[in-house]
C-alpha cells in the first residue's frame, strides 16, 4: 500500500513551507500579513491584543509590522513560546479572569487593534462547532468592545454558518465599517473567513444582550425578517431545515440556481454550487472569479452579488467598447495611412518644383553668362565656346578631316562655324584617348602637313604614341578675332614661317595666358600684328634667298619675358614629374593586392596559432612561409660585397675592416665586368635622354 496523500486541511501547502522558511510559527502568519497588505492597520498601531494568539504567528508578524517598542499582548489557552517585545497571557478569552489580565497589563491603555484568530476544538458535529466559533468571536468583541480605543480595529475570524449574517449584523452596531475576506493563505475548503471591523464607535453603553449568542444571533433574524418585508414582492415560503438533514453546508448545482425563483435567497440557503453542465462551465460568462466565488458562497454578501452583476455590466461594456476601439482603430490607421500617403505626394511635388525651379535658375544663369560673353564678343550667339565641359571640339584627336582643318587654319570662319555648331562633320580622332585634349588652330600649313604625316604613322605604331597637346585659347582667340588677316597676322606673329609648330612650349603657354587674361593685352597683340615685317609670299614676287634672309632676320620679337618663359618651363616640369593617371591606378592595384595578400595571410596565420593538434616549432614554420608566400617575410639582409685578393685561393676570407653585416667574398675579374656592363647600361639610358630631349625642344 502506497503513502496517501494528504488533502484538505492535512496538506501541507506552499504557506507552510514557507512559514517554516522565513521562520513564523504558523502558517496563519501569512493571512494576517495578506489581510494588513489590504487594510493597512498594523503600521500606526501603537497597541493590539491578540486573542487566541497560540503559538503566536500572528504576534511575529504584529512585532514585525508594528512601530518598535508599541505594545503587543497575547492570549491564548495554551502558553505562548516568548517573542521579544510580546507579553504572553494564557488565559480563556471567554472568562472574566481574562478580561481582568488584560486591564492589568493595559492599566488605563486602550488598543489600537484586537484581533481574534480563535478556533475551537473542532470536532463534534458541524452544529457545535458553528456555534462554539460564533460564540467565541462574540467574545472576542465583547473583549475588543472593552479595550478598544475609539476609531480602533477589530480583525475577526469567522466561520460561515447560519450565525455569520447575524454576527456580521452586530458587528457594524459597533464599527463604521465592516469588511469580509478570505485571504489567499486560507485553505478554500475551510469555512473560515476574516472580518475587518475599522472605526470603533465606541459607544458610551454597551447593551450586554449583544454579546449573549441566544439573544444576539435572535436580534438579528429578527432584523433581517424587517428587511425581508421591506421587500415589495411576495413573501417567500418558510422552508425552515429538510427533515433529516443536520448538516449546515448545502451543496446545489448551477442548473438549480439558474432555475431558482429567487436567486438571492437560493443563494444565502448555499454553501457551494457545482457545475453540473460542462456548457454552464465552459461559457463565457463563467469566469474563474465566478467558479471561485461558487465554491465558497458564503464568502459573498449582497453587497458582492451586486457587484458580481456590476461587474458583469461593466465587462460587456468594456467588449463593445473594445470592439468599438478594433474598428475605430482601423479606421484611424487607414486614415494615417492617406495622411502619410498624401504627405508623401506634397513632399514629391516639392521637391519637383524645386529641382524644376533649379534648373530654370541654372537655365538662366547660363543664358545670362552667355550674352554677357556675346556681348564682350567672347562667344559667337547661340553657341558657348567657353564651356569647360564640352572640350572635344579643340581636340587635335577629335578632327579626322585634314581638309577641314586646313580650312580652319587659314580662317574659314563658316566652317569654323559649322564646327562649332556641329553641321559638319570636322572632327577626327586618333585612339579615342580624349585625356589628352589639345588645339591645332595655331599651325601653318607645313606643321600640318607633318602633323597630318604623323598621324598616320602613330595609327601604324601605335606603341608609339605622341601627345600633341594645344591650348584653347588660341581657338577662341581665332574666332575672337573674326577675321583672316588678323588671323594670318597674329599666327605668323606666334609661330614666325620657318619655325617648327610650337606644341604648347613655354613661350606660347606665356603668350596664351597674356592674351586670355587681359583683354587690353589680347587687343594690343592683334593691333601689334600690323607692322612692317608682316609681307606675304604669295604676293611678293622676290627672290628665294631674299624670302630666306628675311625668315631668318625680319621677325618680330614676342612680347614675353625671359622669365615669363621659365615660369612655364619650370610648370611643365612640375606637371610632367606627376604620375600619370595609370601609373596611379597601378600603384593604388598594387596597394590594393598587398592588403588582401596581408588580410589572407593574417587569417591563415590565425588558424594556425589556434590549431592545438601541432607543436609550436611546426607553428612558426607554418608561420613562416604563409608570410613568405604573402611577401612579407623579413626583408632581405643586406650583402656586402668582398673583392678577393689575388691568390688567396680557396682560403677562408678574414672580415675586411669597415664591413659590417653579411659579407660574401667575390671574384674581382666578375666585379669588374659588372661594373662595365653596369656602365655600359647607363650610357645607353643618357643617350635616350638626349634623344628626347631634343625631340622636345623642337617640340615633337
Ligand atoms: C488557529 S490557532 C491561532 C493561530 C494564531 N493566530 C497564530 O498565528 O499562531 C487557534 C487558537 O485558538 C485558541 N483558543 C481556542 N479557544 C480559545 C479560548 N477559549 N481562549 C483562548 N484561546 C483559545 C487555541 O488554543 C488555538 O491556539
Amino acid at each position: 500500500m502506497g503513502k496517501k496523500l494528504k488533502v484538505g486541511k492535512t496538506r501541507k501547502d506552499k504557506f507552510y513551507h514557507l512559514a517554516k522558511e522565513t521562520g513564523y510559527r504558523s502558517r496563519s502568519s501569512f493571512k494576517l500579513i495578506q489581510l494588513n497588505r489590504k487594510f493597512q492597520f498594523l503600521q500606526k498601531a501603537r497597541a493590539l491584543v491578540d486573542l487566541c494568539a497560540a503559538p503566536g504567528g500572528w504576534l511575529q508578524v504584529a512585532s514585525k509590522f508594528m512601530p518598535v517598542s508599541s505594545l503587543i499582548i497575547g492570549v491564548d489557552l495554551v502558553p505562548i513560546k516568548s517573542i521579544p517585545n510580546v507579553v504572553a497571557l494564557t488565559e480563556d478569552i471567554t472568562t472574566e479572569k481574562c478580561r481582568q489580565a488584560l486591564r492589568k497589563e493595559l492599566q488605563t491603555w486602550k488598543v489600537d487593534v484586537v484581533l481574534n484568530d480563535g478556533a475551537p476544538n473542532v470536532g463534534a458535529n458541524w452544529v457545535h462547532d458553528a456555534f462554539s466559533q460564533a460564540h467565541l468571536t462574540l467574545m472576542a468583541l465583547k473583549l475588543a468592545c472593552d479595550f478598544l480605543a475609539k476609531g480602533g480595529t477589530f480583525v475577526t475570524k469567522v466561520f460561515r454558518s447560519k450565525d455569520y449574517q447575524p454576527l456580521l449584523w452586530i458587528f457594524q452596531q459597533f464599527f463604521k465599517k465592516v469588511q469580509a475576506t478570505k485571504p489567499q493563505a486560507s485553505r478554500n475548503e475551510s469555512a473560515e473567513i476574516f472580518v475587518i471591523c475599522q472605526g470603533y464607535l465606541a459607544p458610551d453603553k454597551i447593551d450586554n444582550k449583544f454579546f449573549d449568542p441566544k439573544h444576539a444571533f435572535k436580534e438579528v433574524e429578527v432584523q433581517a425578517k424587517a428587511i425581508k418585508d421591506l421587500v415589495p414582492l411576495k413573501k417567500p415560503k418558510a422552508e425552515g431545515y429538510t427533515d433529516g438533514d443536520l448538516t449546515l453546508y448545502h451543496t446545489f448545482s448551477a442548473t438549480a440556481f439558474l432555475k431558482a425563483d429567487n436567486p438571492v435567497d437560493f443563494l444565502s440557503k448555499a454553501n457551494e454550487i457545482n457545475f453540473d453542465n460542462p456548457e454552464l462551465e465552459s461559457h463565457e460568462a463563467t469566469s474563474d472569479e465566478v467558479i471561485e466565488c461558487c465554491r465558497d458562497i458564503k464568502v459573498l454578501g449582497r453587497k458582492e452579488l451586486r457587484d458580481a452583476e456590476e461587474k458583469k455590466e461593466e465587462k460587456k461594456e468594456e467588449k463593445e467598447k473594445k470592439k468599438m476601439t478594433v474598428s475605430e482603430k482601423k479606421e484611424e490607421e487607414a486614415e494615417l495611412e492617406e495622411e502619410e500617403m498624401e504627405q508623401k505626394l506634397a513632399e514629391l511635388k516639392a521637391e519637383e518644383v524645386a529641382e524644376l525651379r533649379r534648373k530654370k535658375k541654372k537655365l538662366l544663369k547660363e543664358r545670362r553668362k552667355q550674352r554677357e560673353r556675346v556681348a564682350l564678343k567672347m562667344d559667337l550667339p547661340g553657341v558657348s565656346i567657353a564651356d569647360g565641359n564640352d572640350s572635344s571640339m579643340f581636340s587635335l584627336v577629335t578632327i579626322n578631316k585634314a581638309a577641314a582643318l586646313c580650312e580652319i587654319t587659314k580662317g574659314d570662319m563658316k566652317l569654323a562655324d559649322a564646327m562649332v555648331e556641329g553641321e559638319e562633320d570636322l572632327y577626327f580622332s586618333d585612339d579615342g584617348d580624349s585625356d589628352e585634349v589639345s588645339l591645332v588652330s595655331d599651325l601653318d600649313d607645313d606643321d600640318l602637313d607633318e602633323i597630318i604625316e604623323k598621324q598616320k604613322e602613330m595609327a601604324k605604331d601605335k606603341a608609339a604614341k605622341k601627345k600633341y597637346v594645344f591650348h584653347s585659347v588660341s581657338l577662341s582667340l581665332c574666332i575672337y578675332l573674326d577675321c583672316l588677316d588678323q588671323w594670318q597676322d597674329f599666327k605668323r606673329c606666334v609661330f614666325p614661317p620657318g619655325k617648327r609648330a610650337r606644341i604648347m612650349n613655354a613661350e606660347g603657354l606665356a603668350l596664351g595666358c597674356q592674351i586670355a587674361t587681359s583683354k587690353k593685352r589680347s587687343r594690343d597683340l592683334v593691333d601689334g600684328s600690323f607692322h612692317r615685317q608682316d609681307y606675304s609670299e604669295d604676293q611678293c614676287e622676290v627672290p628665294e634667298w631674299f624670302v630666306d634672309d628675311e625668315k631668318k632676320h625680319r621677325n618680330k620679337p614676342i612680347p614675353v619675358t625671359k622669365e615669363m618663359v621659365e615660369e612655364y618651363k619650370a610648370k611643365w616640369k612640375e606637371i610632367n614629374a606627376r604620375p600619370i593617371k595609370r601609373v596611379a591606378e597601378a600603384k593604388a592595384r598594387k596597394k590594393r593586392r598587398m592588403l588582401k595578400k596581408m588580410e589572407s595571410a593574417k587569417k591563415k596565420a590565425e588558424a594556425v596559432v589556434n590549431t592545438v593538434d601541432i607543436g609550436e616549432r611546426e607553428k612558426m614554420a607554418q608561420l613562416k612561409s604563409i608570410y613568405k608566400k604573402a611577401g612579407l617575410g623579413k626583408e632581405k639582409r643586406e650583402v656586402t660585397y668582398v673583392v678577393a685578393k689575388k691568390g688567396s685561393g680557396t682560403k677562408r676570407v678574414r672580415r675586411p675592416g669597415g664591413v659590417k653585416g653579411q659579407f660574401k667574398v667575390v671574384d674581382g675579374r666578375m666585379k669588374k665586368d659588372m661594373r662595365g656592363m653596369q656602365r655600359k647600361e647607363q650610357k645607353k639610358k643618357e643617350s635616350i635622354y638626349i634623344v628626347c630631349k631634343r625631340h622636345e625642344e623642337v617640340g615633337e
